[in-house]
Formats: C-alpha cells, sequence, structure tokens
C-alpha cells in the first residue's frame, strides 16, 4: 500500500517540471493563440475559430507539447551520453511507452506496489521513464536520501512546476517556498511546535478525542434505535400478518413477540457491533483540532458535518474531489505542472477552482481573526493558538526587520497548516484502528497499558495523561511508530536537482554490464522521487517481515535501520531542514485520540471478505476492493465498551 505521489502533487506529474525552459516562450506563443488571451490577437483566437472549448485546447497543446519532449527525450537519451547510460531500468511496456514511460505501468495495484518491487529488483537508485521519456530517479537508499534530504536540502528543492502550481493555491507558506525564504519563514514557525508548546495544546486534543468518542457513540446508539424502531415495526406487519386482529403493539403478546424475534433471528442489540467509516469520523476530529489550534476557530465538523462550515465544507468538496478525478482532469494536472505555465498559474482547472476555494475560505476567516487582534477584541483563548504564536515570534526583538514576515506570508502558513495537518493525522488514525483491528491480540494489549495508565491517572486525581505520560506509553509509542512506518500519510515527495551533483549510496547498486555504482552523478534539473514508503518497508533493511505490522520490532530494530542516519529511523515524517515541522504536534494529538478511542471502543474488521486497498487522495487512503465508486472509507466493526 505505497504511493507514487506526495503531499504536493502526485510524483508522475512531475514527470514534466524538469522540462527545460527553451520551449516556454514558443509554448506561451501557442497558449496565446490557441485560447488563453486571444484579445492579445486582436482576433478572437483560433480556438474560437476552431470551436475548441479551453479544457480541449489545453488537453491539445498539452499533448503536442509532450509528444514533440518524448521524441527529443529519447533522440537525447540515444545519442548523447544518458546520465545513466549503463544502468539496469525497468522496462516500459506498452503501445504509449514512447510517451508515457513507465506511468502506466505505475497505476496498477496499490499505490507504490511497483516502487519496491523495482526496489527490490534493483536496489536503493531506480532510473524509470516518465511522462514524456523523461528520466526520473527514485530514491530509497538511506545516504542518498539523507544526502539529498540533510546535507544538501536547498540544492535540491521542489520541482518548480508544482512548487509554483502549489503556493498559487496555498499562498506562500513553508510548504512551497525555497532557500533562504524558507529558512526565513521556518526561524518564525518552529518555535510554534516545540514540546512546550506542544504540551499547551494537548487538553484541546483531550478535549476534542472525548468528543469524538461521545459523538461515536451516541451515533451508534441511534443508529441501534433506528434499528430497534425497524423490528418493531417489521414485528407489527408480521404479527398483522400472522394475526390480522393484531393490529397495535399492546395487542401482541409477549409469547407472539417472542416466537417473532426467534423466527426472524434477532441479537441481543447491545452486543451487535456497529459498521463505522472511521476516516469520516477522524477526518472530522482532525479538522475540528487543526481549526481551534491554528486560530481558535470552532468548525465543529463533528456536530455539524462537513458542510456546516465553509471552511470544513470547501476542504471535504476539494478531498472528495481528488478522489473521484476523471482521466481528462488526471491529464490536466499532468500538464499544468509544465514549467512553461509559470506566471499564468493558476489554470481555470477544476481542480484548482476547489483549492482555491479552500484558500479563500481560510483567508476570510483569518482576516477576521487577524482584525480582531490588531483592534484587541480577540477573546482570551486566542492566546495560544498558533496565529498568536506566528505573529508573537514574527515581532520578537531579536528577529530582524527583514527577516518578518509579510501579512500574506502569515497567510500562507495558515492555509498550509490546515491542509498539511488535517488529512495527515486522520489517515495515520485510520490505518492504526485498521491494523489494530487486525491484530486484536495487539489491540488489546496496547488498550490495557492505556487503561492501567488511566486508573494511576484517576487514582491521582487528574482527568487526563500528561505530555510525558503519553509519550512514556512503551506499547502506544510501538504501535504508533510502527503504523507511520508501515503506512506513512505521505508515501514520497519530489525534489529536482538545482545544480550539477553527486549522490552517494550507501548501498552499491550493479550496472547494465555488473560493474559497481557507489554514486549518482545528476545534471540540473534531474527529477528525484523520494519515496518515503519504499524506504519505511524495504526487507533487506527492515527484514522479511517487513511488510508485516509487528510493532514489537521497535524494541530491537535492526543494524541496518539503525546505522541508516535517518532521524527517528523511519522517514514518515522527512528529515533536515524541511522536515515535518508538526511531527510533535501529529504525534500528540494521534496519540490522544487513539487512546481516548481504545479505552471506549473495540475495533474489528468490517464482516464478510472486504478487502482494503489504498487511494492516493494528496495522502494514502484506504478504500474498499470493488466499491471504488464509493470513494475512499474504512468501515470497521465497533463495539462500545462498558
Ligand atoms: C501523521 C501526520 C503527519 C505526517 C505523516 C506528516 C508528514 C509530512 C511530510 C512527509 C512532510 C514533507 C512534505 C514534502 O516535503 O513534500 C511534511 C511537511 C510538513 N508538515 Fe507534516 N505530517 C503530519 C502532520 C502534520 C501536522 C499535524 C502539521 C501541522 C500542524 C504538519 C505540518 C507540516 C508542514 C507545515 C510541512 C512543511 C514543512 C516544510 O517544508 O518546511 N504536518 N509533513
Amino acid at each position: 500500500m505505497c504511493a507514487n505521489r506526495s503531499i504536493i502533487t502526485p510524483d508522475s506529474m512531475s514527470a514534466v517540471d524538469s522540462l527545460s525552459g527553451y520551449f516556454a516562450a514558443g509554448y506561451r506563443t501557442a497558449m496565446s493563440t490557441f485560447s488563453m488571451s486571444p484579445n492579445r490577437l486582436g482576433d478572437k483566437g483560433i480556438v474560437h475559430h476552431l470551436q475548441l472549448s479551453p479544457l480541449v485546447s489545453f488537453l491539445l497543446i498539452g499533448f503536442i507539447t509532450v509528444s514533440i519532449v518524448a521524441l527529443s527525450n529519447l533522440a537525447f537519451q540515444m545519442t548523447f551520453m544518458s546520465t545513466f547510460k549503463n544502468w539496469q531500468r525497468p522496462k516500459a511496456q506498452g503501445k504509449w511507452s514512447w510517451i508515457m514511460g513507465n506511468l502506466i505501468q505505475m497505476q496498477k495495484g496499490n499505490p507504490g506496489d511497483i516502487q519496491m518491487e523495482w526496489t527490490e529488483k534493483f536496489g536503493g537508485a531506480v532510473i524509470y521513464r516518465g511522462l514524456a521519456g523523461n528520466e526520473r530517479l527514485l530514491l530509497s537508499d538511506p545516504r542518498a536520501l539523507m544526502y539529498v534530504l540533510h546535507q544538501r536540502c536547498y540544492a535540491f528543492p521542489k520541482p518548480s512546476g508544482a512548487r509554483s502550481a502549489l503556493s498559487n493555491l496555498l499562498g506562500e507558506g513553508v510548504l512551497t517556498t525555497e532557500g533562504d525564504v524558507h529558512k526565513r519563514q521556518r526561524k518564525i514557525v518552529n518555535p510554534t511546535f516545540t514540546q512546550s508548546a506542544i504540551r499547551d495544546f494537548l487538553p484541546l486534543f483531550w478535549r476534542h478525542s472525548r468528543a469524538l468518542a461521545k459523538h461515536l457513540q451516541t451515533s451508534m446508539e441511534e443508529e441501534r434505535n433506528a434499528k430497534m424502531q425497524n423490528k418493531t415495526q417489521e414485528r407489527l406487519s408480521m404479527a398483522h400478518e400472522l394475526s390480522p386482529a393484531y393490529i397495535n403493539d399492546e395487542t401482541i403478546n409477549q409469547n407472539d413477540v417472542k416466537l417473532l424475534d426467534d423466527k426472524m433471528k434477532m441479537n441481543d442489540q447491545a452486543t451487535v457491533p456497529s459498521i463505522v467509516d472511521v476516516l469520516h469520523w477522524t477526518s472530522r476530529t482532525t479538522l475540528d483540532v487543526i481549526g481551534e489550534s491554528a486560530f481558535s476557530y470552532k468548525l465543529n465538523s463533528l456536530q455539524r458535518g462537513e458542510n456546516g462550515d465553509v471552511i470544513a465544507d470547501s476542504f471535504n468538496k476539494m478531498m472528495t474531489h481528488v478522489g473521484q478525478l476523471t482521466l481528462l482532469e488526471r491529464a490536466q494536472l499532468h500538464f499544468e505542472q509544465f514549467s512553461i505555465f509559470d506566471g499564468i498559474r493558476p489554470l481555470p482547472t477544476s481542480f484548482n477552482k476547489r483549492a482555491r476555494a479552500c484558500y479563500d475560505a481560510v483567508e476570510s476567516v483569518a482576516q477576521k481573526m487577524l482584525k480582531e487582534r490588531r483592534e484587541g477584541t480577540a477573546p482570551p483563548e486566542t492566546e495560544k493558538d498558533v496565529l498568536e504564536r506566528v505573529l508573537r515570534a514574527n515581532e520578537d526583538s531579536s528577529v530582524k526587520q527583514s527577516q518578518r514576515l509579510m501579512p500574506h506570508e502569515i497567510m500562507g502558513q495558515l492555509t498550509t497548516l490546515i491542509l498539511a495537518g488535517h488529512e495527515t493525522t486522520s489517515t495515520a488514525l485510520t490505518w492504526v484502528l485498521y491494523e489494530l483491528a487486525m491484530h486484536p491480540s495487539i489491540q488489546e494489549s496496547v488498550r490495557k497499558e492505556i487503561l492501567e495508565a488511566q486508573q494511576i491517572n484517576e487514582q491521582e486525581g487528574k482527568e487526563d495523561l500528561s505530555y510525558e505520560e503519553l509519550h512514556a506509553l512503551p506499547m502506544l509509542n510501538n504501535v504508533t511508530n510502527e503504523v507511520m512506518r508501515l503506512n506513512p500519510p505521505v508515501h514520497s515527495t519530489n525534489r529536482e536537482a538545482a545544480e550539477d551533483d553527486i549522490i552517494p549510496l550507501k548501498y552499491p547498486i550493479k550496472g547494465e554490464h555488473g560493474q559497481t555504482i557507489d554514486q549518482i552523478p545528476v545534471r540540473k534539473g534531474q527529477a528525484i522521487i523520494v519515496h518515503i514508503a519504499t524506504y519505511n518497508r524495504r526487507k533487506d533493511l527492515w527484514g522479511p517481515d517487513a511488510d508485516q505490522f509487528r510493532p514489537d520490532r521497535w524494541e530491537n530494530l535492526p543494524s541496518k535501520v539503525l546505522q541508516s542516519g535517518v532521524p527517528g529511523h523511519s522517514l514518515s515524517f522527512l528529515a533536515g531542514p524541511r522536515n515535518c515541522v508538526g511531527q510533535k504536534f501529529a504525534l500528540t494529538e494521534f496519540k490522544a485520540i487513539l487512546s481516548t478511542l481504545l479505552a471506549a471502543f473495540s475495533f474489528a474488521p468490517p464482516p464478510g471478505t472486504t478487502k482494503i486497498d489504498s487511494k492516493q487522495v494528496i495522502v494514502t487512503r484506504p478504500r474498499i476492493r470493488g466499491m471504488e465508486s464509493q470513494g475512499t472509507q474504512m468501515p470497521l466493526c465497533v463495539t462500545p465498551l462498558q
């Protein structure tokens, strides 16, 4: 269950990012000629004359460009020396492989399966072809990863096309900026996520965790009551059929009721678990948490549903939309990554419109909050939220005027945090509940550990576990580490070489003629896929059971993992100056919600032969095999505990 896409953009999209700028001028002219700005030609444009819709012309131009680039790439790689000339590589298959490279193969199976297959065959650095035959470097070698992410982080930025497409949607936050701007922004944002800051957020996490447990309980009770109601109706109509004299509840004598109950094989309702889509609930909860932590905004999506608030509604629509993109829309997204669109993004694609609505929704609320703070009318609870902390850090006397965030950059951080901090944590929670449902004895042990800790706490007259107590539970730690390793919400991310470089390898690979390759020379513009999920599951590093859920492995990690140099050993929160700024926040929130749920409910797999697959919806979400049209979901049997 891996992925070939990143939090930013589908991996395969950025196949087009490293296209050289020499195409840009000609392409822009073509764009304007066809559709984009017909008036500039003093005419209505060729599109108008040909009666092509903007979408069709966009795809047509994209296709022509990609074809030309594919052919020139092929010619280049055949006539000149490719950096990877003597490398073994996966063969691109199918009649469209000259233009689509290996991308079609990559769509089969669960996301990331093929990357793992290639890595097992070729090693921790694999060259495959993306759109237009572009050579793409898939990395899962620990030294290479640390070189790209840590040692030379700013020499391997995110692909420019993807970054600029995203910054039109998310604004200029830490996720989309590079180099000195990124360094400056991280300096202001980092203090918001220190241990002491997260300690302040913990009561909020507990409050929302309890609200989730209560809502789940209530909704299950309501469902049970509705079922009982239906059964009563059923009984009445059956009784009526058996004897027309029984026309209302009172007239049915108890023996008949028992008879009917037996006949209908009714179970004791209290012991029957409910089937609950846990993804739906965790997603609402983490959205509420991030709204309140970020700017003290109560989204109340648990109570009101995703459509109850403009922010929740827009994020919900965007995520649903990403999960149901048509082939045409996916092609649009691919083409949009061309750097030749720089300066004219965001293109009016359906996805961009939805994503922009998210930005606008957050911006309008955040502007209101900012105004209140400026006017001194903000309520006292805003004292400790992310916005207030960022504002304070920004105005600190130690920060030079030139280093301070501009108002639009502050806004960019908020949009970024809501996107980056919402679906990631809910996805991780969903996968952990699934894994624990599949491994009942592990579920039982971790529950026991949590209940014992809570009991001691209660005896001491405290309601909730403290930050230290929560993070000191060994089973909970192991389960958390293991699910993040095995099911990383962000499966991969993209980078490109800003200059020619040489990437070292920890584990040399074999070339086409058996020669040893222990370093990778890359040219400026080389596309790189940092494959988090593949690194996390490599059997040669983690052992033969690397693809299984085994939390106890964290008590005795293999020496190859310990020596990898990857901080925290798994790559799920990335590494280096661009690692996940919200890691401590996410882990604390995750543990608070999980321990509250485990103390209140037991989780079992869905009935029958339901098979859970995964699907890339920015993050890697679950869905049911054979029911793909229902979208992403994780139905589990949930039983309330006494
Ligand atoms: C289980 C939960 C989470 C996981 C697995 C996760 C993972 C990641 C990963 C892999 C990246 C790097 C993305 C890239 O470079 O393409 C990232 C970046 C980021 N994450 Fe998280 N994240 C999680 C939760 C959060 C939370 C809760 C927040 C905020 C409250 C957050 C805020 C961010 C931000 C702002 C960045 C951009 C950092 C930068 O580029 O400097 N994340 N996260």
